[in-house]
């Protein structure tokens, strides 16, 4: 697993390690980075790196200060080097000293003559005529949208771009973004990664993520969010052992679906039999159409003569009616592990008194997109989605996964995972039938509910991938849309390349 520190814990961090070891000391360590980084882009798109030109966009602080030394390294190594100081005054002093001792050039971005939108003429030749554009605008410290001189650079820039710390006018907290935002190709960023890296759009803006070392491990207190890996994914998912027979890898029972709506029930109780060896029991209207498509599956038309499940999944389609509200509460007094989705939620939200049929012992996992969880919170969801999780997820003692492109799984005692996809392939009708079916087997497998969720999530949205590419993994490869059915019969596909990478 990744860990993710929030800005406060990071900053708390580089004070404890300043005292051992100079605050220069660790700005040049992290500027060398940088450095070290821009050239070797600068020699993948131009072969080279002597003679080459970088301008650096530079703000008022050390994210400013590491643009700086960086560029006073590229110097050594023949690099053209112009600074653009969107505050010349309050510019990282020792930064732009060193910068103009190695031979960098430095002018103001609003110039002696600033043109129409403000931008002085060597200011907009400098990032006009760079092969790579370094952004030191803003780190850690940024508050709010980019000013007007620095979102208009940023707009200007069309070379490749390096984001020191983060991309500029991303959030760090919440990786939105608010008016122009830097789309870095690289990030190059310190001590480990903060949420913008993970999160939203800020993720995606910040390209291939470079996590440089430069001090604070020892002093990093526990993560605030977790990211996990595909190898750890595979590992842990569950194949059958040299022992196992259908029961013992867990029985999963899906309520889902009516005779009206068959196809939630089709593709929560497909993803279950894709998802892992073990049996799958169908309960409701749609046992017909169910068994028709899979016949391995038991289908009985009611909970209530479904036989023994380790865990059940319910909820796509069931409807909001007396119906549906019975289904709900027989499994809640079940006593086993429910992953709860769609209509269970609304249900739930419609009904507090739901809440009292499930043990408090029973690990429940609920599933919501943001209009879900707006009727299950009883507010909008907002900006902060780490925040919104983790807060209904400890209100109900539920595991909260909250549907996006950045999928956010909550823990009640805290614990956050976040899964970036970075592409919406999955977004499309009946997609999450099959990830409520993927973490209800999972569960029935005695997966512990928070990563059941994790693993879920990630080969969901790696199956849509696999799928959209005809199961090319080439990241050159072109995609196309698809529909549910084919991101669950790309579910195999996802799970082998996962174990792939547990293999090594
Ligand atoms: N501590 C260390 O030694 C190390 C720190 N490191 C580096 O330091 C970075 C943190 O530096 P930091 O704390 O100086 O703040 P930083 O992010 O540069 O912002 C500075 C100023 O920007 C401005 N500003 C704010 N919002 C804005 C906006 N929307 N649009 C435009 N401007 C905006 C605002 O200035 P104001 O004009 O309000 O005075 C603010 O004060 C960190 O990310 C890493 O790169 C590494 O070298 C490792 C060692
Ligand atoms: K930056």
């Amino acid at each position: 697993m990744h860990g993710v520190w929030t800005p406060d814990q990071i900053r708390a961090a580089e004070q404890q390690l300043f005292a051992e070891t100079p605050e220069p000391v660790v700005m040049r360590r992290a500027a060398y980075a940088v450095a070290v980084h821009t050239a070797r882009v600068l020699t993948d798109i131009t072969g080279g790196v002597s003679g080459r030109r970088v301008a650096l966009l530079v703000g008022a602080g050390n994210n400013g200060g590491d643009a700086l030394w960086a560029g006073a390294f590229l110097r050594r190594r023949g690099v053209g080097v112009t600074a653009v100081l969107l505050a010349p005054e309050k510019a990282h002093a020792a930064g732009l000293a060193a910068l103009r001792r190695a031979g960098g050039r430095a002018v103001s971005a609003e110039g002696p003559s600033p043109d129409t939108s403000g931008i002085g003429a060597d200011a907009a030749d400098a990032v006009e005529r760079a092969d790579v554009v370094v952004d030191g605008i803003v780190g850690l410290s940024a508050r709010g949208a980019l000013r007007p001189t620095a979102a208009e650079l940023v707009r200007r820039v069309v070379v490749p771009g390096i984001a020191v710390a983060l991309p500029s006018g991303v959030d760090p907290m919440t990786g939105a973004v608010d008016g122009p935002a830097v789309s870095a190709d690289l990030t190059v960023t310190f001590g480990g990664r903060k949420p913008c890296h993970v999160l939203g759009e800020g993720a995606v803006r910040s390209g291939e993520l470079e996590v440089v070392d430069i001090g604070l491990d020892d002093h990093l207190p526990d993560p605030e969010l977790h990211v996990l890996q595909p190898a750890e994914i595979g590992a842990a998912w569950p194949v059958p052992g040299p022992t196992d027979d259908k029961y013992t890898q867990g029985v999963i029972g899906v309520a889902a679906g009516s005779a009206t709506y068959p196809g939630a029930a089709v593709l929560a109780s497909g993803a279950a039999v894709q998802a892992t060896a073990g049996m799958v029991r169908y309960a409701g209207p749609a046992a017909d159409v169910v068994r028709s498509h899979w016949p391995e599956v038991v289908a009985t038309g009611s909970v209530r003569d479904a036989g023994k499940v380790q865990a059940w999944a319910v909820g796509p389609g069931i409807g909001l009616g007396a119906s549906g509200r019975d289904v709900l509460q027989h499994v809640l007094e079940s006593g086993r592990p429910v992953c709860a989705d769609a209509d269970s939620i609304t249900l739930f939200a419609n009904d507090p008194t739901l809440w009292d049929a499930r043990d408090p012992d029973t690990p429940l996992v609920l599933t919501p997109h943001a209009g879900e969880f707006a009727r299950l919170a009883g507010h909008e969801l907002g900006a902060d989605r780490v925040e919104a999780a983790r807060e209904v997820a400890a209100r109900f003692d539920a595991v909260v996964l909250l549907k996006g492109n950045t999928t956010i799984v909550a823990a009640p005692d805290g614990r956050v995972l976040v899964n970036d996809a970075q592409h919406s392939w999955p977004a499309t009708a009946g997609s999450g039938d099959v990830l409520t079916g993927l973490i209800g087997a999972l569960l029935a497998s005695g997966v512990e509910p928070w990563l059941a969720c994790g693993y879920a999530a990630h080969v969901h949205s790696l199956a849509a991938d696999l799928a959209a590419h005809a199961g090319s993994v080439d990241p050159a490869a072109v995609g196309a849309p698809i529909g549910a059915s084919a991101l669950l019969e790309a579910v195999p596909m996802a799970i082998r390349e996962v174990r792939r990478a547990a293999l090594g």
